[in-house]
């Protein structure tokens, strides 16, 4: 049930009664008030009020895309947002060398060439989304990766979706057993 009022004030008026009334959340215990072109729409929806929208946290980070890194207002998270994130890229830490924040995660491959196939798997995630990781490949058959954006020196979104596609691969075939397998 929807129903336009005029309202006889400017909009601004409105949007702050809207506010102190019900939050600058957009949204109240009961109904949510839609301020559109000086009017006022009563909707039963409880759903938020359209520029009030609060973004999904839930999003799964593989299925987003990297974005060029040129962007000049493009600025690295602070170790807190970093942090907040972490849990979204399973089995990748986050270390700090001298205020450099990355992203870095280590494998025990089967074999030299095994360790490279899977920088190969890893190098067309890559290219496909335009942000690339630091590979190393040590002592025949140990991974680490490390990801961090060079642009800003430090971690942006970008870092955190290349991580997540990584983690999408499947590269089990690569992998030594356990010894404990
Ligand atoms: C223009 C393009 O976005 C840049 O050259 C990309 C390439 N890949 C990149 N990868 C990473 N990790 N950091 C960057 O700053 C970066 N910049």
């Amino acid at each position: 049930m929807n129903r336009m009022l005029q309202l006889p004030f400017p909009k601004v008026a409105v949007v702050s009664v809207f506010q102190n009334l019900f939050g600058a959340h957009g949204r109240s215990s009961s109904r949510v008030y839609e301020i559109l072109q000086n009017n006022v729409r009563v909707s039963s929806s409880r759903n938020s009020v359209s520029g009030f929208r609060t973004f999904c946290t839930g999003q799964d980070l593989s299925t987003k895309k990297c974005v060029p890194c040129t962007s000049k207002d493009m600025r690295p998270m602070t170790e807190e947002s970093a942090s907040n994130l972490l849990p979204k890229v399973d089995g990748w830490n986050m270390v700090n060398e001298s205020g450099l924040l990355k992203l870095k995660k280590s494998w025990r491959v089967k074999s030299f060439t095994k360790g490279l196939e899977m920088f190969k798997l890893i190098a067309d995630v890559a290219e496909a989304e335009g942000h690339h990781p630091d590979l190393h490949l040590v002592g025949w058959n140990n991974v680490t990766i490390e990801i961090w954006t060079h642009a800003v020196g430090g971690l942006t979104e970008n870092d955190f979706i290349l991580a997540a596609k990584i983690n999408a691969l499947d590269m089990q075939n690569l992998m030594r057993r356990k010894a404990t397998d």
